[in-house]
């Protein structure tokens, strides 16, 4: 079931869909995002800019860092070291309006923040996004030019049920029944296993591995082999400096989406140049 808002704002969306704008995501480059979630004061992000401007990152990585909304201007501003691009945790459905608390995707292009996560398992499981709500979502913030990084992944309960793919598929065709072949060039998929979020108990190489290869296949089968061979798949679930070399080793890991060691400038610079080690 849509949340009753979302159809009230669907009616904006198609005038907006019109005025689309095309930016690659699929570039084929390692890419490693930062999800700071709700977390830190003026101070810490302060620092960890300071952090993240001092390390070195490959020139052949991608990355993209999401602070909480208040602090995205301070990083916009702060952040000068030119491998990082900024995104947002969430957007609306459609463009502004009677939303209370909510940051349309007009917006965000507006602000110029390049990237959006959508459908995080905690929006998911706190605030009862659905697959399709996380659909229409990423279809707006397409529409708008924004680049999408479209988190999937199944809970422990459906890991230990069998039905990880099923799972990610049914997320996936939620996006693809309202999207076009020519849309998943702007996106990036983050499988994240619930289970594995904040828990540090990481996905094996060979588990993320086989989830990857499962969604690329899918990807094959449903979109295109084209977007299949360049789409990026990141993996999310207790990555940190210690881990992330062997599981970017594996052949369709083509980055990281990484919470609590993002906040570790050290721990994310490492993550972000465990490209270099693998492949
Ligand atoms: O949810 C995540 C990134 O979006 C992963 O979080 P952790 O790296 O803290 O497990």
């Amino acid at each position: 079931m849509l949340p009753r808002c979302w159809v009230v704002a669907s009616r904006v969306h198609a005038a907006a869909q019109r005025r689309s704008v095309v930016v690659n995501a699929g570039t084929g480059k390692f890419i490693v995002g930062g999800n700071w979630k709700c977390n830190g004061t003026a101070e810490s992000v302060k620092s960890l800019v300071k952090e993240l401007n001092s390390g070195k990152i490959d020139a052949d990585v991608d990355v993209y860092v999401a602070p909480p909304f208040v602090f995205i201007p301070r990083v916009q501003k702060e952040l000068n070291n030119k491998n990082y691009a900024v995104a947002a945790q969430n957007c609306w459905v459609s463009a502004g309006g009677a939303f209370t608390g909510e940051v349309s995707a007009d917006m965000l292009a507006d602000a110029d923040i390049p990237w959006v996560i959508l459908g995080h398992s905690e929006r998911r499981a706190l605030c009862g996004e659905t697959n399709e709500f996380v659909g229409e979502k990423t279809k707006y913030a397409l529409s708008k030019g924004l680049k999408v990084a479209l988190c999937i992944g199944e809970t422990l309960e459906q890991r230990e049920a069998g039905t990880t793919l099923d799972i990610c598929r049914a997320q996936l065709k939620a996006v693809n029944d309202v999207v076009t072949a020519a849309d998943w060039e702007n996106i990036v998929i983050a499988y994240e296993p619930v289970w594995a979020i904040g828990t540090g108990k990481v996905a094996t190489p060979d588990q993320a591995q086989e989830v990857h290869a499962g969604i690329r296949k899918w990807c094959a089968d449903n979109i295109s082999p084209a977007i299949a061979s360049k789409i990026r798949i990141q993996y999310g679930g207790s990555v940190n400096a210690g881990n992330c070399d062997e599981l970017a080793q594996k052949e369709d890991i083509d980055g990281f989406l990484v919470g609590g060691a993002s906040l570790i400038g050290e721990a994310f610079v490492t993550i972000c140049n465990s490209a270099k080690h693998s492949k």
